[in-house]
């Protein structure tokens, strides 16, 4: 039996568009909601969510039986670490802070069994050869595993071009929250500097025949990177979302009606 097929890789290798959430609630019950909400891909978020080996291993085990792909992102591009998550089956890593073509032929490695990389080999005891039932696993693994990193700084920037061109790199992701405050607009993903960048970049990596993958919460925004060429595009964040929606419907009690801005303001 080898492994199932990664069908957000394929999609994404393929142009198809891939809309996807950001699940920063750490929590298996919210991520196994959020699973049969129709998304294509959930970020199980390493970096910003409350999140440790245990609790992205019971996300995954939620989601299992889901059609999303989990994406799992984690807090920093360290080659242990990134063996643990595809040991306990992630298979889809976004991988945040990526500044060079250096760091990613690194990550590149990281997801790789020798001879083609350094990931440490106990495929016997890992849930993500399904306990040793998959045969081939290790032989396999790769075809399934999809790595995009996240290009978040003026440094990323100025290397994309040779990013997007490591092979293995199956997608990059922009982070415009990252971006912006890189380029001295904390907060301001909206300047046209940034935006101005950030098309740029979805051009470059598009034209290196990756994935262009970006998060932004407005739905104008997400139109035009999709219409760009931006194939997986997150469109909203479990906390944000509930957050929202708890305070709105508190605000509709209240006297005077509340604060209309309160369930619609952005975040980064
Ligand atoms: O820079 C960004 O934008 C991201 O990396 C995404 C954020 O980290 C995400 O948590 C939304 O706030």
């Amino acid at each position: 039996m080898a492994p199932r097929e990664n069908l957000f890789k394929t999609a994404i290798r393929e142009g198809r568009p891939q809309i996807g959430l950001w699940l920063d609630m750490a929590d298996a019950l919210a991520a196994e909601i959020a699973g049969h909400a129709g998304f294509d891909w959930l970020v199980i978020d390493g970096e910003h969510g409350p999140n440790d080996l245990r609790s992205i291993l019971a996300q995954l085990q939620a989601l299992s039986s889901s059609t999303a792909e989990p994406v799992v992102r984690a807090p920093v591009g360290e080659t242990w670490m990134i063996k643990q998550l595809l040991d306990i089956g992630a298979r889809t890593l976004l991988i945040p802070m990526v500044d060079s073509a250096e760091q990613a032929r690194e990550l590149v490695r990281a997801v790789r069994y020798p001879p083609h990389g350094v990931r440490g080999v106990g495929a016997a005891v890992a849930r993500a050869s399904a306990f040793n039932t998959i045969p081939d696993y290790a032989d396999t693994a790769s075809d399934g595993i999809c790595l995009l990193v996240q290009a978040e700084s003026r440094a990323a920037i100025a290397d994309l071009e040779n990013i997007a061109a490591v092979n293995g790199v199956d997608g990059v992701f922009i982070g415009p929250a990252d971006l912006a405050a890189d380029m001295g607009f904390l907060g301001r993903m909206d300047a046209p500097e940034v935006q101005s960048v950030i098309e740029d970049a979805i051009a470059t990596i598009v034209k290196a025949g990756k994935a262009a993958g970006i998060l932004t919460f407005s739905e104008e925004l997400n139109r035009r990177y999709l219409a760009l060429g931006a194939s997986y595009v997150a469109v909203g964040a479990d906390v944000t979302e509930f957050s929202g929606a708890l305070r709105s419907l508190r605000s509709r009690y209240r006297d005077g009606g509340g604060d209309p801005d309160l369930a619609t303001r952005a975040g980064y």
